[in-house]
């Protein structure tokens, strides 16, 4: 909304409270209260007069603004977000006294095509609004108007009332072609949003523990997540937040020091860390000596003693290349700042707590509670024997994240079993004063369980938790053969085809989990995310594959797309080609949809309907023609474009979802 616009709502709002202290003067001077009439409110019935000349003014100049704002087909812009602003002047312009409706602008199913491509469906509420107000007006009549004061844009080819009373928009052909022709000269262009810095918090894992399929489904999302914001231009600063502070290395540095004495000269060949805290964990349980020598670890770690700190160091190590080789496997960028790195605000945040009297003895602990009514479950702070909590290093987190990296908006990627943590940890932060929700964002994005495809927890066969490495080996080989029983193993090169079965086998493993609504349980099935047919990465690659095998055949390919460009007009007169055009062009819509409410199943929804409707045009529109010798006798170049702005949107959405295009496959 711009501000000439903003303003002048408020000015309408102004205008219309001197109204009702004029007609209010009017009744008095007509005599009907007895009441002293004011000077003031005299004063306000000029005003008035000078405030109607601003307004029609202010009116004017939106209509200028708005002609100069729109006219620029070269910028990228989200085609939903433009006409809310179209339509938003429109209403300012022909309801001033209905102050800030907000606009409802909606896709049309392309079923309907003769119902327009969007609709504004605005006039119905207001019919209901007007009508408490005392005046009568049908929501066709209320459409008229609007679509009357609807400014020119040139992304509208024209506006028609149907129906109830939707102002129906029919989207340009000429603007079309020219987006189109953008995104083949310089990419997808992100709609301009907002910049902010945002900490997206994800993937984790914890040392010496296994790495598991909740850690997986927080790392694949995490990462598309800031992909996708990133894209938008914030500012993004990825957090592995993994678990790697707490009691349990007091007994895992002692269990050190007994199994390999000489560690601190030789390294220490820890193959299995699971084993190895079973192991201490065992001891800790039943050996009281072991048990002492294991808290005191815990102390001398904390305090930063140099030999404990070396062991802890060497613990942390082993399980950091595990986690290592699955974030090199799926292409995963995430910087390591763990609970450790808190320590020193952990001390500082139970300071401020303090002196913010904010907590409260509880039977040797000092806990918090997130509201003065002291509701649900209340933080643990510092523990009977001094030690932190999970508690204790997140808040010390937000406060960091807030105060020294100025963020204004933090994500954090975790199962939806700790929701009851965030929301306790985000109204605590906001009581204490860290966090102003006016100004910063925060957003627990959860996902649900992973079950396996006997609806359970998904599990080994033998019940074990699943390893990820083991999963990805699994992943690679059933890619393998889903790729040899099309016979690709016969017709690719050997790097092309280790290059395609990666391509398969974690697009597949990713896209499956993105594909979902994330906050429902999914099931985990190779057989199903390796379906060719459907919503699923192999179903994607290969079209965007065939897309790409189209401009191959041409011999000039299309490394001179830029000259075709420069000579060619894209068309948009077959009906397959136009509904593509529409389709492609939804893509800012998408991002922006996705990035509100942190949901990439829409821009995996997206990417299943642009290859639909691809296949659709392709089906119907040739692009290439050749003879009975199969030689090329006529290509249309306007179509092999829109075959290149296709693979171009694909490319881009594939990218935010960590799918690897392939030109083979
Ligand atoms: N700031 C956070 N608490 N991030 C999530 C940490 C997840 C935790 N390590 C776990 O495995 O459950």
């Amino acid at each position: 909304m711009s501000e000439l616009a903003l303003e002048l709502r408020t000015l309408s709002d102004l205008e219309r409270k001197t109204e009702e202290l004029s007609s209010q003067i009017n009744s008095v001077a007509r005599g009907d209260f007895h009441v002293e009439v004011d000077d003031d409110l005299i004063k306000l019935k000029a005003t008035n007069n000078k405030l109607k000349h601003r307004l029609s003014l202010i009116r004017e100049s939106i209509a200028q603004e708005l002609k100069s704002s729109v006219m620029e087909v070269t910028e990228s812009f989200s085609i939903t977000e433009h006409l809310e602003t179209v339509f938003a002047q429109a209403f300012a312009i022909a309801f001033p006294e209905y102050g800030n409706v907000p606009v409802i602008i909606a896709p049309v199913n392309s079923a309907s095509a003769k119902y327009g491509d969007y609709q504004c469906n605005n006039a119905m509420g207001l019919a209901k609004k007007m009508k408490e107000m005392g005046v009568n007006k049908t929501p066709r009549e209320i459409a008229n108007e609007l679509l009357k004061a609807c400014p020119a844009s040139p992304i509208i080819n024209k506006l028609e009332v149907g129906g109830a009373g939707f102002v129906n928009v029919f989207l340009s052909k000429d603007y079309a072609a020219k987006a189109l022709q953008n995104i083949l000269r310089s990419g997808i262009k992100p709609p301009r949003v907002p910049k902010q810095r945002v900490l997206v918090d994800f993937s984790s894992p914890n040392i010496a523990k296994q790495m598991h399929v909740g850690h997986l489904r927080s790392t694949i999302i995490g990462e598309s997540i800031s992909r996708l914001l990133e894209f938008l231009q914030h500012d993004v600063i990825r957090i592995n937040h993994i678990g790697d502070w707490g009691t349990q290395f007091g007994m895992l540095i002692a269990h050190l020091e007994d199994r390999f004495p000489d560690f601190l000269n030789v390294s220490p060949p820890i193959g299995d860390l699971q084993s190895f805290y079973k192991e201490s964990k065992k001891r800790f349980d039943t050996d009281e000596e072991f048990k002492k020598r294991a808290y005191n670890r815990v102390v001398s770690l904390q305090n930063g003693e140099a030999n404990s700190r070396k062991a802890w160091t060497l613990i942390c190590d082993v399980s950091r290349k595990e986690f290592q080789t699955i974030y090199d496997r799926l292409d995963i960028t995430v910087k390591e700042r763990g609970e450790s790195f808190y320590q020193s605000h952990m001390l500082s945040v139970v300071d401020f707590l303090r002196k913010k009297n904010m907590l409260e003895e509880d039977e040797g602990r000092q806990i918090m509670w997130s509201d003065e009514g002291k509701s649900g479950v209340p933080l643990t702070i510092v523990k009977s024997d001094g030690g932190f909590t999970y508690d204790t290093s997140d808040m010390a987190a937000i406060r960091h994240r807030i105060d020294e990296e100025q963020c204004t908006w933090i994500i954090y990627v975790v199962d939806s079993g700790q929701s009851t943590h965030f929301n306790t940890i985000f109204k605590a932060a906001e009581r204490c004063g860290i966090l102003n929700p006016t100004i910063h964002r925060v957003n627990h994005v959860q996902f649900g369980v992973v079950l396996g495809e006997d609806g359970k927890k998904f599990k080994t066969r033998s019940g074990d938790t699943v390893k990820l490495s083991d999963l990805l080996n699994e992943g690679m080989k059933r890619s393998l053969e889903q790729l040899s029983s099309r016979g690709r193993d016969k017709i690719l090169t050997p790097d092309e085809l280790i290059e395609a079965q990666e391509a398969v086998a974690y697009g597949c493993i990713k896209y499956s989990d993105l594909s979902h609504n994330r906050i429902s349980d999914y099931v985990f099935s190779f057989d199903k995310m390796l379906d060719d047919r459907g919503n699923t990465a192999v179903y994607l690659l290969y079209t965007y594959t065939r897309i790409c095998s189209i401009s191959r055949k041409l011999s000039e390919d299309v490394s001179n797309l830029k000259t075709i460009l420069d000579t060619v007009e894209i068309v948009l007169d077959h009906e397959k080609e136009w509904k593509l055009a529409k389709t492609l062009l939804k893509i800012h819509d998408i991002l922006l949809k996705c990035s509100k409410d942190l949901f990439l199943h829409f821009l995996c929804e997206f990417c299943f309907e642009v290859c639909a409707v691809f296949t659709e045009f392709y089906d119907s529109c040739y692009c290439i023609k050749k003879n009975k010798d199969g030689e090329i006798v006529e290509v249309n170049y306007s179509r092999i474009l829109m075959c290149e702005a296709t693979a171009a949107v694909l490319r881009q959405c594939f990218y935010i979802l960590g799918l690897k295009p392939v030109s083979k496959l």
